[in-house]
């Protein structure tokens, strides 16, 4: 792959945890890669005063202490640290220091007028930063022959209204072509593999409809809680948190039809069209079909942990749910009435996320015991852990008589010779550098998917703590018997069957 060209990538919310945490991780392990451009400054900017040493300084402890000292190259952290530099900056104070600065390591470096702006900023003030970027004499660098990109992290507003009006305040300075909206599940290797599996291999695309598929679910569950992240988490639960972003766009990949070519605004066209059919629940539809939960204090891998109740910055009486189930329906030609069962949790047994397709049964059964009278065959697309894909089919049992047991095919990232996964970030970062926006959310694709989400945050409010159920941390969900006409997947249909 091309290196990107040379350009300058501007951090906003530098002194933050995910830049920290994510974002330079991410470029230290390009960079190491070597396939960041030749000519490449990070600019990280926040209101916290900083040198650029101090800033450096931060970004190598946490380096140290996610990769492990023995792990990193001095050589190869020093020359990354080369590209690296802080400025202190206020959008809202007037002054224009950081498109100074800008300017001046553009041209110390050699480096033409192309700018990737990152917003690794909370939501409130995303629209103060787009602001100061119009009046910044950064603006002119289109002028002068060179461009900008934008790349906005989530949430992307928290409700169809505040969405569009963010969308609106970057579309007065950036074009839509020029804004990246960023999901990191869309940086997944095994996320961007659900289109070469259907699309590259007819065995599957074919029977990749209502007439061969039973159901589908897609999960994501959690063993870390809301971290500290509380404040935040009170205003999102796991339904905005998780479902009105990552979930949808998982489901839009699933679900979409084979796109014409791979250009970004096909595949883009498709997924958009996709969230644009989800049957929309209002009222006792949402009762039916949408199951909320929380937490209670538990064990999780042996450490015992507190309720999502006594969390800090929650409040007493909360109702936000830290799981949700779905049951969606995609009505167009495809997909007409199988169901999709989308789950999501946090401070559950394990970290588990991926995608299992059901097929329907055989219509007619022959065998004695044939997979206890359910389908025999599922595809399994696992995130994690243990990224792969199964499939899962019906065997002669050797003895005699013919018993079926169902047995998996199991393909593993990590038996790769080259077994390096990208991480998301890392695939995303570039993919913006290159001015590659297949993998980010348009904003049509985006607004269809707050009005999916809009109806049963609005019913929530309006019957605080209906049918909240409650889950012991350390559990798998709540349970769902009796509730529920399909229950969630639990971890040991990931897992290989041996014979009995
Ligand atoms: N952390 C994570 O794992 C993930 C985070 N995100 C999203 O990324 C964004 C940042 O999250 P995170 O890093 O966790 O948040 P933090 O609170 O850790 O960091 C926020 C950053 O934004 C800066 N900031 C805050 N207010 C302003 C302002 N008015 N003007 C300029 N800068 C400001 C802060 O610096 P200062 O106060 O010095 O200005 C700080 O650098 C959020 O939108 C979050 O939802 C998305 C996925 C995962
Ligand atoms: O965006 C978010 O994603 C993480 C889960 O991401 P993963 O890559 O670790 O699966 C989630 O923990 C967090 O609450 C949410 O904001």
């Amino acid at each position: 792959m091309n290196r990107p060209e040379d350009q300058v990538l501007v951090i906003f919310g530098a002194s933050g945890d995910l830049t920290k945490r994510m974002l330079m991780p991410s470029l230290y392990e390009l960079h190491a890669r070597q396939m960041l451009p030749e000519r490449f400054v990070i600019l990280g900017t926040s209101r916290t005063p900083m040198s650029d040493d101090e800033f450096r300084l931060s970004i190598r402890v946490m380096l140290q202490e996610l990769k492990g000292e023995n792990n990193l190259k001095g050589e190869e952290v020093d020359s990354f640290m080369r590209k690296v530099y802080y400025q202190p900056f206020d959008p809202e104070n007037g002054a224009d220091e950081l498109g100074e600065r800008v300017m001046f390591l553009m041209e110390e470096n050699a480096i033409p007028m192309k700018v990737v702006y990152y917003l690794a900023t909370p939501p409130t003030s995303q629209q103060a930063i787009t602001k100061y970027l119009g009046r910044s004499c950064l603006f002119r660098v289109k002028e002068k022959g060179g461009w900008h990109r934008i790349v906005v992290e989530k949430p992307f507003g928290i409700n169809l209204e505040t969405a569009r009006t963010l969308n609106n305040s970057l579309l007065e300075v950036f074009r839509e072509n020029e804004i990246y909206r960023i999901d990191h599940f869309l940086g997944k290797e095994t996320v961007q593999n659900i289109l070469v599996l259907r699309f590259a291999n007819q065995i599957f695309e074919s029977m990749w409809n209502r007439n061969y598929i039973d159901y589908v679910e897609i999960y994501a569950l959690e063993s870390l809680g809301i971290e500290k992240r509380g404040k935040y988490y009170e205003t999102a639960g796991a339904l905005r948190d998780m479902v009105q972003n990552h979930l949808m766009q998982l489901l839009a990949f699933v679900a979409m039809e084979s796109p014409a070519t791979m250009e970004p605004e096909v595949i883009r066209d498709e997924t958009a069209k996709v969230l644009r059919s989800l049957r929309l629940w209002t009222g006792e539809d949402i009762a039916r079909n949408v199951i909320r939960a929380q937490y209670e204090g538990g064990e999780v891998k042996g450490q015992t942990v507190p309720g999502y109740l006594q969390e800090k910055d929650v409040a007493l009486d909360s109702d936000t749910e830290t799981y949700v189930a779905l049951k969606v329906f995609i009505d167009n030609w495809r997909w007409s009435n199988v169901p999709f069962y989308i789950y999501t949790g946090k401070r559950l047994k394990d970290k588990r996320s991926g995608v299992v397709i059901h097929f329907k049964s055989t219509p007619h059964k022959l065998f004695e015991g044939q997979c206890q009278g359910t389908s025999c065959n599922q595809l399994i697309i696992r995130m994690t852990p243990d990224e792969g894909v199964m499939l899962k089919f019906g065997l002669k049992m050797p003895g005699g008589g013919f018993k079926v047991q169902q047995v998996g095919m199991d393909f593993l990232y990590a038996s790769l010779c080259n077994n390096y996964l990208p991480g998301a970030y890392e695939r995303l970062l570039l993919d913006a550098m290159q001015g590659d926006s297949m993998l980010y959310t348009r904003n049509d694709a985006l607004e269809a998917s707050w009005r999916f989400i809009d109806p049963i945050e609005s019913y929530w409010r309006e019957h605080p703590g209906k049918d909240l159920l409650c889950y012991a941390a350390g559990s798998e969900g709540p349970d769902l018997t009796g509730v529920w006409d399909v229950l969630p997947p639990v971890s040991k249909e990931e897992k290989n069957v041996c014979w009995l």
